[in-house]
């Protein structure tokens, strides 16, 4: 490992190696991530972090591929930024181990440690232009004046704002210090990057513009990245592969449809996208009485006894408009409210047959206008079997 660097608004150690070039290319829809998950590159085994009394990480484990792009997701407070901390070493776990390239770091400090770390809030040095920003993790190793000047040049080009080099922070807008930050935590080649909201306090369009600049630029350079969001939809649009965390524990782990289409607890179905929830009893045989009504299942439900309580859950957009009459999971909706969101018009009803249980349906405007549908209207929709997730209640 290259000689351990102090500064102090974080990132450490490695060698520049200039990565040249703009970044501006277009994401593919929905590309195969490049990583590599059978080679892990950084892993935490029961990771537990204790504030006196209080439990902010509980028994955390993970293994993060080589060049993974991972999402640390969830409410506040539920523990994101402690872990990240923990791994560059700016907080020490109060128990559990982290080994980062098959070195053990658990113990070490953040100067001894290979990243680069961008914060919420940039943490630029007010009194440096922007390329001494960039250049500062640099200065102190075995590098020529011209050779920092060109890799600084080559960082700020990298993120887009060579033209900005002589400028102070407060001189940018919030978008162009972010970048700034950016290019100060790559500047030192670090193995790991580490993202704390980096986005959170850009307005919307900035945000979406820089995500999709972000995942590209990750992509390019292959360097393992982890960011801490509580923005479900920047974490399913960004990540190879999303953590979602509650009270200090990880919930699940997996890809974003992973995550989507198959949540594993009820947590997580609630927390990620929007989902309909109806209390249910398990009626054996892959069915569950809802109210008067008898749904089929195609849900795992293992060896549930018959009787037991339970939650079905179904997205919004997966209620189908029931044609014709009779069908499999055929529910009668109440109408009571139409909702216009621009793409689609959620329908808030209520389902008579489930035990007066809300649910809310996405349905197009042609779809609506071709039903007259308004408040005091009935539809009749089914909820398909494959698409009701179960979830033992309590
Ligand atoms: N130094 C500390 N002393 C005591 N409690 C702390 C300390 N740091 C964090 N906590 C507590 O640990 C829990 C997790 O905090 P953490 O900052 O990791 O949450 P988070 O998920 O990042 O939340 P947010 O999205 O709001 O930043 C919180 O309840 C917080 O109050």
């Amino acid at each position: 490992m290259a000689a351990p660097l102090r500064r102090e608004n974080g990132g450490v150690t490695g060698q520049p190696s200039g990565h040249r070039g703009a970044f501006r290319d277009v994401l593919p829809f929905f590309e195969v991530p490049v990583t590599d998950i059978a080679q892990p590159y950084l892993q935490l085994s029961e990771a537990s972090k204790a504030y006196g009394a209080f439990t902010a990480l509980n028994d955390v484990s993970l293994s993060i591929g080589k060049s993974e792009f991972i999402c640390f997701l969830g409410p506040s407070g539920c523990g994101k930024t402690t872990l990240l901390r923990s791994i560059a070493g700016l907080e020490l776990l109060s128990s559990g181990r982290i080994v980062q390239n098959g070195q053990d770091v658990t113990l070490l400090p953040p100067q001894a440690r290979d990243f680069g770390i961008v914060f919420q809030s940039y943490a630029l040095f007010p009194n440096l232009t922007v390329a001494a920003n960039v250049g500062y993790g640099l200065y102190g190793r075995k590098m020529s004046r011209e050779a920092v000047r060109t890799h600084v040049h080559d960082m700020l080009d990298l993120v887009g704002i060579a033209n900005q080099a002589g400028k102070y922070p407060a001189q940018l807008s919030g978008g162009q210090q972010q970048r700034v930050a950016l290019a100060r935590a790559l500047a030192i080649s670090p193995g790991l990057l580490l993202l704390d909201e980096p986005l959170s306090a850009l307005d919307t369009r900035v945000r979406f513009r820089l995500r999709g600049e972000l995942r590209a630029l990750q992509k390019r350079l292959a360097v393992t990245t982890i960011m801490v969001t509580h923005d479900q939809e920047e974490a399913l649009a960004m990540a190879d592969r999303i953590v979602v965390m509650n009270q200090g524990r990880v919930e699940q782990f997996g890809t974003a449809p992973e995550i989507y289409n198959t949540p594993a607890t009820e947590f997580v179905a609630d927390f990620v996208g929007e989902m309909n929830f109806v209390d249910a009893q398990f009626d054996g045989d892959g069915a569950a009485m809802a109210g008067a009504t008898r749904l089929n299942l195609t849900a795992e439900h293992g060896a549930l006894p018959r009787g037991t309580a339970v939650r079905l859950a179904i997205r919004p957009s997966e209620i189908a408009l029931a044609e014709g009459e009779g069908g499999v999971n055929r529910v009668d909706l109440a109408v009571e409210r139409l909702e216009f969101l621009g793409a689609f018009i959620r329908v808030h009803a209520a389902a008579l047959g489930l035990g007066g249980a809300a649910l809310r349906v996405d349905l197009s405007e042609t779809a609506v206008r071709a039903r007259a549908l308004a408040p005091g209207a009935t539809l009749s929709v089914a909820l398909p079997a494959e698409k009701l997730r179960l979830f033992p209640r309590g």
